[in-house]
């Protein structure tokens, strides 16, 4: 069976990124370390996907540079930045019938040749992360008739089928119950990968993230250990809402109490 590979440090250096003349991305830097599990939170529209885009080379940036391990990944062939890097998006659609395995199966093709398709071996591996995911039971079920949730699950098992360093996810628990979240974000933080994700929820922010980055209008506003970050302080001047932050006494991590807004009649 497979071994997930060890992680690889992700580098995100003052990276530009603009949409019809207008900054989307200004100057935004980051180092997650082999194995880390940052998070990126923030507003919306303050620049996360577009971050983990430019990460994944879907986009190019105007300025800057993404390295991993020591290669800057606009010189890597698209192939090897496929075998380092996974990114799970938000709402994957495809018109193709596919099954969830075939879907899982898609993660094998950076190891597969050209004329080689899909082996035994790429089966079992992909069955493994249907398994891991909870989602075994429905390898067979049409991509189409899986519920929002389930195709999450399913789109985590290929990227891990995928065997990166790298995992990229965009609101990887966004369609999730609160128990599949709460395992999902376990599994990355106890997989050995390099892991940067975007995550509005930012009480499993703090309590499965080592480190987060915190985006505003495009320029990250702050960054380092939860504890340090969330403050209610930068949670007024980022999201403009009022809270309270303690640690909780049991998981040892910040825990964020919100208070409703003013709301005029
Ligand atoms: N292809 C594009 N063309 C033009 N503008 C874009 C494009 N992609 C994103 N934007 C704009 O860039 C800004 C940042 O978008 P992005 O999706 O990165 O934000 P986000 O932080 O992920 O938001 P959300 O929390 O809502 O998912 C937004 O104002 C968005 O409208």
């Amino acid at each position: 069976m497979s071994h997930l590979a060890t992680g690889e440090p992700l580098s995100v250096q003052e990276v530009t990124v603009s949409f019809s003349g207008s900054a989307v991305l200004q100057g935004a830097t980051v180092l997650v370390p082999e194995g880390g599990f940052t998070g990126i939170i923030g507003p919306n529209g303050s620049g996360k996907s577009t971050l983990l885009r430019s990460i994944a080379r879907l986009l190019a940036p105007d300025g800057g540079a993404i390295v991993i391990g020591d290669d800057d990944i606009a010189r890597l062939p698209r192939r090897e930045l496929a075998r380092r890097l996974a990114l799970v998006e938000q709402n994957v659609t495809t018109d193709i019938d596919l099954t969830a395995l075939q879907v899982v199966l898609l993660g094998r093709i950076p190891h597969q040749s050209a004329w080689q398709g899909s082996s035994e071996v790429d089966r079992a591996i992909a069955l493994h992360h249907l398994e891991k995911v909870g989602m075994a039971d429905k390898a067979d079920r049409s991509w189409h008739r899986l519920s929002g949730g389930e195709q999450q699950r399913v789109q985590l098992a290929r990227a891990f089928a995928q065997e990166p360093t790298v995992l990229a996810l965009d609101e990887p628990t966004n369609h999730l119950d609160i128990a599949h979240a709460l395992q999902l974000l376990a599994t990355v933080q106890h997989i050995g990968l390099t892991v940067v994700a975007a995550l509005h929820d930012l009480n499993l922010a703090a309590m499965f993230c080592d480190h987060l980055m915190v985006l505003h209008e495009g320029r990250v506003m702050s960054s380092g250990a939860p504890e340090e970050v969330l403050t209610p302080e930068l949670l007024r001047a980022v999201y403009g809402v009022e809270a309270s932050v303690e640690p909780n006494p049991i998981t040892g991590r910040v825990a964020i109490s919100f208070y409703p807004p003013t709301v005029s009649h």
